[in-house]
C-alpha cells in the first residue's frame, strides 16, 4: 500500500506542478482570484495583518443545509466575498446564489471535486455534506455513501492538494457504552447509528491522514446546533430549533422526544465562531485534531420553561418518537470540553437564557413583519 500512495502521491504532485517550474496555468473560472501563491499547510492566520491576497481560498462542501450558508456569510466576512466558495448537489434559494459564489459538487465524484479544488486554488476546505441520525437511519446505504465514501474522496483530495481540511463530528459518534456526563474527549466511542459510526470513522481517518501523511485535518465535536433562519437536515436534536417557530406561531408545539431527554446544545453564532477560531488555531496550540466543543445542556420541559417566561401562554405536549429517543439515549447528556478551552482559548457566549431571547427576537419579528405585509 505504502508504494501505491508514493506513486499516486507522485503523479499527483507531477500534474500539479508543470515541468519548467514556472507558474501552472490556472483556468478561468467565476470564483478566480487573484493570487498566485499557494497558503501553507502551517500557515497561522490569526494575524489579521495579510492582505487580501494572502487570504485562504474557501471550499465548503454540504453547504445548503442547516450550517453551511451561515457558514459561508461568517467567513465572507472575514476572507471576501469572492473567497469562500459554498456548494451543493441541491438548487440554492435566489438570495443564497445572489450573496456570493455558488457550485455544483458532488461529493460522491472524485473527479468533480478534484476540478473544483484546482480551478479554484482551493486552500481551506469545509466538509458539511452528511446525512444526520434520524434521516440517515431511514436510509443506511445512502448515508454509508455519503458519510464515509464521500469523506474518503474529501480527505484524499485534501492530502493530494495540500488543503487544511475542517470535518465536524458530533455528540452522536459517542454511544450507550460512552461515559454520558459529561463525555469526554477520549473515551469508549461505540455509537449504535450509521451517522455516529461514519463520524467516528471520519474522525479516525482524518487522524490517520494527518499523522501518516501530515494532512491538516481538524475537527470539532459539535452539540445540537440551533439557529433561526435555517432548517434542520432530519437530525435527533431538531425539536430545539423547531419548538421556537411553534412557540411563535402557534403557542404551542409538540415534542418528539421525552421531557427528562437532556442533550448538549450551542446556538449557531457560537459554533461557527468554534470551527473558525479553531481553523485559525496556531498548529502548536493543538494538542489533539478532534475536540469536543459545548455550550449549554438541557432537556425538552427546561427548555419549554424557559420559553413560557417569554411566552407565557405556551403549551408543550409529548408525542415520543421511538427512533430518535432511542438515538437520544445513547449520546451524551453533557460534553466535556475542556481540552479546547485549554488549548486554543474556547469559550462560548450563549447560555440557556440568551438563545431563548435571541430565538424568539428572530422569530418573533419575523412574524410581526410577516402580519404586516
Ligand atoms: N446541525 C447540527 O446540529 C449538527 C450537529 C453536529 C454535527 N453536525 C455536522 O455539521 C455538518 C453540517 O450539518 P447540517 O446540519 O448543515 O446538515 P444538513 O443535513 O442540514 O445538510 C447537509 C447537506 O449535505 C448535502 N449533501 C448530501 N449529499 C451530498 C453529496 N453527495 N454531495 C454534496 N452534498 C451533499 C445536502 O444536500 C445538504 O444540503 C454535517 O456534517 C453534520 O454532521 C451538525
Ligand atoms: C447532533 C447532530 O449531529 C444532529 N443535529 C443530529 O441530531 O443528528
Amino acid at each position: 500500500m505504502p508504494v501505491v500512495w508514493m506513486l499516486r502521491r507522485v503523479a499527483s504532485r507531477m500534474l500539479q506542478r508543470p515541468a519548467c517550474g514556472c507558474q501552472a496555468p490556472v483556468l478561468p473560472s467565476r470564483f478566480l482570484g487573484t493570487s498566485p501563491q499557494q497558503i501553507p499547510a502551517d500557515a497561522n492566520f490569526h494575524s489579521t495583518s495579510f492582505s487580501e491576497a494572502d487570504q485562504p481560498r474557501v471550499l465548503i462542501t454540504g453547504g445548503l443545509g442547516q450550517l453551511g450558508v451561515g457558514l459561508a456569510s461568517f467567513l465572507r466576512k472575514r476572507f471576501g466575498k469572492d473567497n469562500v466558495i459554498l456548494s451543493d448537489i441541491r438548487k440554492p434559494p435566489e438570495h443564497v446564489f445572489l450573496s456570493g459564489p455558488f457550485i455544483y459538487s458532488d461529493i460522491l465524484d472524485y473527479k468533480n471535486l478534484r476540478e473544483i479544488v484546482v480551478n479554484n486554488r482551493v486552500t481551506w476546505l469545509f466538509h458539511y455534506s452528511a446525512l444526520l441520525s434520524a434521516v440517515g437511519e431511514a436510509n443506511v446505504s445512502l448515508a454509508r455513501a455519503v458519510n464515509i465514501t464521500g469523506l474518503h474522496n474529501v480527505l484524499d483530495v485534501a492530502e493530494e492538494h495540500g488543503l487544511r481540511l475542517f470535518v465536524p463530528s458530533t455528540i452522536g459518534a459517542f454511544g450507550p457504552t460512552s461515559p454520558r456526563n459529561p463525555a469526554p474527549d477520549l473515551c469508549i466511542q461505540r455509537p449504535r447509528t450509521i451517522y455516529g459510526v461514519s463520524k467516528v470513522h471520519a474522525e479516525l481517518m482524518g487522524e490517520y491522514y494527518y499523522y501518516r501523511y501530515g494532512l491538516d485535518f481538524r475537527c470539532l465535536r459539535y452539540p445540537g446546533i440551533i439557529s433561526a433562519d435555517s432548517q434542520p437536515g432530519g437530525g435527533t436534536t431538531d425539536y430545539a430549533v423547531q419548538i421556537f417557530h411553534d412557540a411563535v406561531k402557534n403557542g404551542r408545539f409538540e415534542c418528539n422526544l421525552k421531557p427528562s431527554t437532556r442533550l448538549p446544545m450551542m446556538y449557531i453564532d457560537d459554533c461557527l465562531r468554534a470551527t473558525l477560531e479553531v481553523m485559525e488555531a496556531p498548529a502548536e496550540s493543538l494538542s489533539m485534531r478532534t475536540y469536543n466543543v459545548n455550550a449549554m445542556s438541557f432537556t425538552p420541559a427546561e427548555l419549554a420553561q424557559e420559553i413560557l417566561k417569554h411566552v407565557p401562554e405556551f403549551q408543550i405536549t409529548y408525542n415520543v418518537d421511538p427512533v430518535r429517543q432511542a438515538i437520544a439515549d445513547g449520546w451524551p447528556m453533557n460534553f466535556d470540553d475542556s481540552n479546547a478551552r485549554k488549548d486554543w482559548g474556547w469559550k462560548h457566549d450563549f447560555d440557556l437564557p440568551e438563545l431563548v431571547t435571541t430565538m424568539l427576537n428572530f422569530h418573533g419579528s419575523e412574524s410581526r413583519v410577516a402580519q404586516a405585509n
